[in-house]
Order: C-alpha cells, then structure tokens, then sequence
C-alpha cells in the first residue's frame, strides 16, 4: 500500500490547496497566461485542458514554484510560491511533461537518489521506493536499468518517483502523452487509484478523453485565457448537445452542403473532411437528412464530448 499523508492539511479547513487570482505570465511582451482565476479543493482531480501554446505548462510551472508569477496572486497551500518555494515543494510531487529520469541507474535507484533531495533517510526511500514500484505495476523491473523500458513504463516510473515525498498534490503535465491506448489506460487507472487515496491531482492535457476520465472539475484554456469551468459534465451539458451527427461526404465542398441542413438539429460545425450536426436525437436529425436528398459518404451518432465544448467556445479542434 502506498501511504499518503491526509489531505485536507491546508492550513484552514475551508482554504484551497492552490488559489490564484488574477495570475499573469510573460516572457518579454508575450503574454502566456493572461489574468487566470482558479482553486482547486483537496482531494479532486483538477484539469488545465487546451490545446498546445494555450498557457497550462507556464501555469503548471508557477504553482511547481519553478517560474514566479509576473503579476497576480499565487497561493499553494496558503503559501507564497516566491517565498515559501522550499516548503511548497517539499509537498508537492511533480511529474514533467518530459521523463527526466537517469538513464543508466536502475529502476529502483531512480527513486532512491531521488528521495535523497527530499532528506529521506535511505532506509525509509528503500521501503518506500519498493511499495511504489509495486503500485505502479513496476516492482519485477526494479534491478533492471532504466533505459530499455517502454514509454508507458518510463513515465509509470516518473510518476512513481513524483510520489517518494507522500505529496498531498501531484502536478502532472500532460501524464500521457506519447504512450499508446494500453499505456494510456494502465497510467489512468493508477491515477485515479491515487486519486481514491486522497491525493489531489493537478493536471495538464489536451486529450478531451483524458479529462474526461480523470478530471473532477476543469478549466478550458485558449490563449492564455479561461474560457470556461466546471465539470466535464456540467461542461458538455452547458455547451453542447446530448448527440452529434457526423456526416461525411467525400470530397465535395462542405459549405454549401452545410446550408441544405438548415433547421435540422439545433447547430452546424463545418470542419475540413466533415459536418457536425448538433442535436439532442442523432437518428432522428439522421433521418432529416436523408429527407433531403443529401447523400453522406458516412453517417456516425456519437454523444458529446469536451471537444465539441472547446469547439463551440472558441471555433477551433483542440488538437490541429
Ligand atoms: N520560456 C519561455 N519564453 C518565451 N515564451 C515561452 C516560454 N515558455 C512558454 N512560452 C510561450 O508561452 C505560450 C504558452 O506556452 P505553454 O507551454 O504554457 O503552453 P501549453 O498550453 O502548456 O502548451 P504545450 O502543451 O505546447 O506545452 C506558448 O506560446 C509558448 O511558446
């Protein structure tokens, strides 16, 4: 079993483990993250969904006490990241968009001199290291260097290290991206174990799955800006429909296909190769369709996602 310190530890019962208002990044002119408002609560699972450029690394890194906030307040466990940095990250765990983990040591060695930058004494990194590795389905690699692993595997291991202090929040950038849909799934269910546990997650991701599957509560983000916030239910229900129709028609110009359905469904997205039909009945807005004499290539119902609420917020796919 992995131990994890109880979480609801910020100083105040009612005060958010992170709390930013009005939270600005530049770089020279450039404005990565422009005025965000956010808190999150112990123990939820908490996203920054957007798509690349849109400002989560540069947030993620703040509240890692890595990057000082340009303006703004930033409070991480009721504490100030530029003062306080030390003592926030003795607390936190993070896991870096890139595995930066030691090639050459063995698997159980990249926990173990790990622990030493937190003081842990060898003993205790050695029990610990051990139970995480299990947890993390990693314990028969322990002897085993680091480098031959697969990618799921590396960061299975990155995020096992992120947890060798007993953090009461991990920040995860962007846990899976580069694995495939197995690994995928594999780093999920250990996440959301954590999750059962009481650890408060932190996360990055531009996978609408993702969020999906792990996130409480999110914020969209585009340009450096919320757009919206809540969760990923709330989300959809706020800003899509229940079904999407999906219709494809080769290579003839969408547009003026586009105009044929108007009043069937309650909204029209033209993308490049297809035409999303909004609508609380697929078949029923299917078969509007086919009463028109437009003949699709192919036809698909699905339910509504967070891309479609990304879509409808700022006119644009998450992933381009
Ligand atoms: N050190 C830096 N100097 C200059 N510009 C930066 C720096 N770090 C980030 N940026 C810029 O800030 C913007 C936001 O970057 P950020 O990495 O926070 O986005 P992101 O949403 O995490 O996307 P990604 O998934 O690509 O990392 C981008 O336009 C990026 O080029």
């Amino acid at each position: 079993m992995v131990e994890t310190k109880p979480t609801d530890a910020p100083e105040r019962p009612d005060q958010p483990m992170i709390a930013a208002k009005g939270l600005v990044k530049r770089f020279g002119s450039f404005t990565a993250v422009d005025g965000i408002d956010v808190e999150v609560r112990a123990g939820e699972a908490f996203g920054f969904l957007g798509p690349n450029g849109a400002g989560k690394s540069s947030t993620m890194r703040m509240i890692g006490c890595v990057s000082p906030p340009t303006a703004g307040s930033l409070r991480i466990f009721g504490m100030d990241p530029v003062r306080q940095g030390p003592q926030i990250r003795a607390r936190l765990g993070v896991c870096p968009q890139q595995d930066s983990l030691d090639l050459e040591l063995t698997v159980l060695e990249n926990l173990t001199v790990y622990a030493r930058y937190f003081g842990i004494p060898r003993k205790v990194a050695r029990e610990r290291a051990r139970e995480l590795l299990d947890f993390m389905q990693l314990g028969d690699r322990a002897g085993d260097t680091t480098d031959p692993l697969s990618g799921g595997m590396k960061r299975r291991l990155t995020i096992a290290r992120a947890l060798i202090n007993e953090p009461e929040i991990v920040l995860l950038d962007e846990p899976t991206t580069g694995l495939d849909p197995q690994a995928r799934h594999l780093v999920w269910d250990r996440l959301f174990r954590l999750k059962q546990r009481g650890v408060t997650l932190v996360l990055t991701t531009h996978y609408m799955d993702e969020a999906e599957q792990l996130c409480d509560r999110l914020v969209v983000m585009d340009g450096g800006r919320i757009v919206a916030e809540d969760s990923p239910r709330a989300l959809i229900a706020e800003h899509s429909t229940r079904e999407v129709l999906e219709l494809r028609f080769g290579l003839d110009p969408l547009e003026p296909i586009a105009e044929k359905l108007d009043g069937i469904g309650e909204r029209v997205e033209v993308l490049p190769d297809r035409i999303l039909l909004y609508t609380p009945d697929g078949d029923e807005a299917g078969a509007a369709v086919t009463g028109r004499k437009l003949h699709p290539s192919s036809v698909l119902v699905r339910r509504s996602t967070l891309e479609d609420v990304f879509l409808h917020l700022t006119g644009r796919t998450l992933v381009d």
